[in-house]
């Protein structure tokens, strides 16, 4: 099972890069894992809100395949206890899903037709965080649920 990571917008900056770099190749031992940065539409700048994240959905569509498993990282969506995460990734892999796509929406946050794509919508808290925090959150948050699985000591109650 691969496990796909998109954000759209800008590069990692330097100030979380280092981190997701290191749970990224932390989490690659347990599952093939990449990050997919999709380009913001031309124009955004000009853009009201609704269009942007009208148009930035129009992009994440066009690249989803049929039978991609779809989880929208959103603050309105489920929340789930670290054993919670372990615990849908042992099931989609039992499942045989053969590819997460985890997508972490923009400045605007996620259009209603993507986050009505998805199979999961899920909040990592009732907070609002910055994007580029929020890969580092998600990279660490998916390396912890696969060290649950292995009984590895990383996560400890
Ligand atoms: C700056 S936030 C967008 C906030 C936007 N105003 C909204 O209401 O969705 C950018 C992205 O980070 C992710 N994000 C931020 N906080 C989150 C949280 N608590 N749980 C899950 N994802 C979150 C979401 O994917 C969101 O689309």
């Amino acid at each position: 099972m691969k496990l796909s990571l998109w954000t759209i917008g800008k590069n990692h900056e330097p100030y979380v890069k280092a981190g997701i770099d290191d749970f990224t190749k932390r989490l690659s031992r347990y599952f093939p894992a990449e990050w997919q940065i999709l380009p913001v539409p031309r124009n955004a700048a000009t853009m009201a809100e609704p269009e942007l994240r009208r148009r930035e959905g129009e992009l994440v569509l066009d690249w989803l395949k049929p039978d991609d498993f779809l989880v929208a990282l959103d603050e309105r969506g489920k929340m789930l206890s670290s054993e919670g995460l372990a615990a849908f990734l042992q099931q989609r892999a039992t499942e045989s899903t053969r590819h997460i796509v985890f997508l972490i929406g923009g400045a605007f946050g996620l259009d209603p037709a993507v986050l009505k794509r998805a199979q999961l919508q899920w909040s990592l808290s009732a907070l609002t965080f910055p994007h580029q925090l929020v890969r580092l959150l998600l990279a660490e948050q998916l390396y912890r649920a696969c060290t649950i699985l292995r009984n590895e000591k990383y996560h400890h109650k």
